[in-house]
């Protein structure tokens, strides 16, 4: 798996800003508009910029390529603020994908089968989102394709509670060493939602502890995005991000936004429709895609 493939890019405005002869007032501009333009967000960028003047200034240098390493290994260091490692080692371990629908939840499932399949790991997966047929089968195919066992709920609005169960409890029998739990993206209401995935929380607790709770988010809405997943941000125990659709996207400055603030690391990144099209998230790798 390609780690750098990515066509997260800052765009083009970056390109004229390091070929400039020396920095001057210009560039400080032009590094501001990147950076918003990027999806950094105004805090992230005054805090960038403010941090990289600071250092120019202290190191007396005029070099553009001086101030685009600064700006690589400055991004570097947010980015890794955060511990991205993914945290898998119960028998099984169990990951609740929870966000809202759209955001490329299925697709991110049938992903990460793979990438853990790939790893040499048993993976089971569980439609615990029974409420439409169609989404149970689409699940069902990616599963299938990565080599994952897959767990259907016997009729469609079963609860998800059971669904979950009947996963974990597959798993445990079966010994396969990780269990991923599709889970509901929208309900009525955002209370039934949460109720319904606090009930899911219990019924699996009863077997064994949570390893992950996944939050996946579309790169490409940023942070509207954000604004749609406070709920489960709020009640759901996530313990790391999937940020989708980063390829082909020159916003992969929400990559740091969003971990800056929710607080929350990024365990994946999602950058195609591929199967393939998932990878860990590594800070130095990301750092330098951002800024080639
Ligand atoms: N380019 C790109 N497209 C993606 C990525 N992840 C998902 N998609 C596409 O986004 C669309 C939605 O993906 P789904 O996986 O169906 O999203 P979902 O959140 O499960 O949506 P529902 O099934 O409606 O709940 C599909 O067309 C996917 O191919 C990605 O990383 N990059």
């Amino acid at each position: 798996m390609a780690e750098s493939a990515g066509g997260w890019r800052l765009g083009g405005a970056m390109r004229g800003l390091f070929t400039r002869p020396t920095i001057d007032e210009g560039t400080w501009d032009d590094l501001e508009t990147a950076l918003i333009g990027a999806d950094f967000g105004p805090d992230v960028t005054d805090e960038i910029l403010d941090q990289l003047q600071e250092q120019v200034n202290r190191f007396r240098t005029t070099d553009p390529a001086d101030l685009k390493r600064m700006l690589r290994e400055a991004l570097e260091e947010r980015l890794a603020a955060f511990d991205p490692t993914l945290t898998l080692s119960d028998r099984p371990a169990v990951v609740l994908v929870v966000g809202v629908n759209g955001v490329g939840k299925t697709t991110t499932i049938g992903k990460f089968a793979q990438f853990l399949t790939s790893r040499g790991r048993s993976v089971v997966v569980g439609a615990a989102d029974t409420f439409r047929a169609a989404a149970v089968d689409q699940l069902a195919t990616w599963a299938e394709r990565a080599g994952a066992d897959v767990v259907r709920p016997q009729q469609q609005g079963q609860d998800p509670a059971s669904v979950a169960y009947q996963t974990v409890d597959h798993a445990t029998r079966t010994g396969t060493d990780i269990a991923i739990i599709d889970t509901a993206g929208r309900l009525q209401t955002k209370s039934g939602l949460m109720d319904e995935l606090a009930k899911v929380r219990r019924v699996v607790e009863k077997l064994g502890p949570i390893a992950e709770v996944l939050l996946v988010l579309d790169g490409t809405t940023g942070q509207n995005g954000v604004a749609q997943a406070e709920a489960f941000i709020e009640h759901a125990g996530v313990t790391g991000l999937v940020v989708t659709k980063l390829d082909g996207s020159a916003k992969g400055g929400f990559v740091l936004r969003v971990q800056q603030q929710t607080g929350i690391p990024i365990k994946l990144i999602g950058q195609g429709e591929g199967i393939g099209d998932l990878t860990g998230f590594t800070p130095h790798v990301f750092a330098a895609s951002l800024v080639p």
